[in-house]
């Protein structure tokens, strides 16, 4: 019987499933959006039973268009959106709040409080790798517990669960048996110390975070369990589980230290393998785990965007300024530049290096003649700008300039966007043929860890560049182009303290 390994994709606007071939091919595809919350300004929500009921949807639309069985499938591997906070009953599996998504600002002004202990601050960054920031799943997880009726009597009394997203599917697809967070996820939740790989005793009390609510660590590549007998008509293992962005780095097969990918999807993500020793960033870069295999632990640095693919996005669904993502392309090469439009798309605050919850989204540079094309090619370009500054702060902090980068993400198919950002770096950017390497990054892990695939070796040979974009553009453009982005993100900061 032919074997496959099923990929669940579970990212912020959408769930999807993969299913691959020992050759990393697809085999089948289901995607479903499901629906965002913004309550208040800057909070972001979604439901977390939906996650599952999409998540569970795509999963059987994928088997049945491939005319699969769960005998069909050799393993699940899972990869989600990071830091995003779920917390449920431990009986009823009913979760207690939307989840917090990690793009969610609620708790910047108890983070503000936090960071008046210099102390605090530095002793997070040096075991968590993190910055103390409302991006993360601590402070989302103590918000939960203080503002949810009861939330906190049913904690300490045992009866409460927190997950990440991983966690979440995994509970849910053992029937409630297994409660585990993988590596990269518990790397996320500002938590857990990475160099030891536990918990830690000091942040969880700072926090008032009960122990009794938080999963077992475990390595990204394991058996976890097996699906319930219910959800497949069989018993499926779970094999794999890595936070999005550290499964795109592996997906790219950035196996060796220094081996570097961007992600353009909701956010945009750059990540660096930086080997079995975590690299501490002196540049607003984030220190986090990049797998656990074979029993050991990889490190990356990692620079964080919020909104990248989402500004097109916004122009789609609030502007109503397209009808398809896809067509920003052809919209930006309709004009032949931007009109001097710059797009800075703060709507969230602003990431790496810059780290400002109070950020806010603005256009500069408006004149009359400006028009819908330049303001969809300006939101591209925005998009390739703060990469640049991720690439800009990572240099800096290797002292060197990477020579070339490797992409991946929805995004990342606009063939525009791709070559103003070689343009922009000023390195040459190679998009593989297969760009949805998030889930396939899951179903390696998942796939290595019941020998699908038998070594890392055997999975790079399936790795194929698709295009390679060279920088053309003179570097004196370039830096006037960079001095106006310099300029227009200076004007948004600390806009809505
Ligand atoms: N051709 C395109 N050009 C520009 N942006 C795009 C294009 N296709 C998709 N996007 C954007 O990329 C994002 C989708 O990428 P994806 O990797 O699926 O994201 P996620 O995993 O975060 O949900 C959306 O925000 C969408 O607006
Ligand atoms: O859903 P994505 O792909 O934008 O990824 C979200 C990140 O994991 C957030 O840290």
């Amino acid at each position: 019987m032919k074997k496959y390994i099923m990929a669940l994709d579970q990212g912020t606007t959408s769930s999807r499933c993969i299913i691959y071939d020992r050759q990393g091919k697809q085999i089948s595809v289901a995607q479903m959006e499901f629906k965002q919350y913004f309550p208040k300004e800057g909070w972001v929500e979604h439901d977390a039973n939906e996650i599952w009921t999409t998540q569970m949807t795509v999963a059987h639309e994928a088997m049945l268009k491939a005319k699969l069985t769960y005998d069909n499938i050799e393993a699940i591997g899972i990869t989600n959106q990071r830091e995003t906070t779920i917390v449920w009953d431990k009986e009823t599996g009913e979760p207690v709040y939307h989840a917090i998504v990690w793009q969610c600002r609620r708790t910047a002004g108890y983070c503000d409080e936090l960071m008046q202990k210099p102390d605090l601050v530095d002793s997070i960054k040096a075991k968590t790798g993190l910055l103390l920031d409302a991006y993360f799943s601590g402070t989302k997880l103590r918000w939960i517990l203080d503002n949810v009726p009861e939330a906190r009597e049913r904690a300490e009394a045992g009866n409460l669960l927190f997950g990440t997203v991983e966690t979440w599917l995994i509970w849910k697809m053992t029937g409630g048996k297994v409660h585990v967070t993988d590596y990269t996820n518990a790397s996320r939740t500002m938590m857990f110390n990475i160099h030891i790989l536990e918990w830690d005793r000091e942040i969880l009390d700072v926090l008032d975070i009960p122990t009794s609510m938080l999963p077992e660590a475990v390595p990204s590549s394991q058996i976890y369990g097996e699906t319930m007998d219910t959800l497949f008509g069989g018993p499926i293992p779970i094999a794999g589980a890595a936070g999005d962005q550290q499964a795109a780095l592996f997906g790219q097969t950035c196996f060796e230290a220094g081996d570097a990918k961007s992600t353009y999807g909701t956010g945009n993500f750059l990540l660096m393998n930086t080997g079995e020793s975590p690299v501490i960033s002196k540049n607003g870069l984030l220190t986090t785990i990049a797998w656990g295999l074979d029993g050991k632990v990889n490190y990356a640095l990692e620079g964080s965007v919020f909104v990248c693919g989402a500004a097109i996005q916004w122009l789609r669904d609030e502007m109503n300024i397209m009808d398809d993502a896809a067509k920003s392309e052809e919209m930006a090469l309709a004009v032949k530049d931007s009109a001097g439009l710059y797009v800075v798309p703060a709507f969230v605050g602003l990431g790496a290096p810059y780290w400002d919850p109070y950020a806010r989204g603005a256009v500069f540079g408006i004149t009359r003649g400006a028009n819908k094309n330049h303001l969809v090619r300006a939101t591209l370009d925005s998009m390739a700008y703060q990469c640049s500054d991720l690439l800009g702060a990572m240099s800096q902090d290797l002292g060197r300039k990477l020579p070339e980068l490797r992409v991946d993400g929805g995004a990342c198919a606009n063939n525009y966007l791709m070559q103003f950002q070689a343009d922009i770096l000023g390195c040459r950017v190679m998009r593989p043929a297969c760009i949805e390497t998030t889930s396939l990054g899951a179903a390696y892990l998942a796939g290595l860890a019941t020998g699908y695939w038998k070594n890392k070796e055997d999975v790079k040979a399936n790795c194929r560049i698709e295009r390679e974009f060279e920088p053309v553009m003179d570097q004196e453009t370039r830096a006037e182009l960079l001095a106006g982005w310099e300029k227009a993100v200076s004007r948004v900061r600390d806009w809505a303290k």
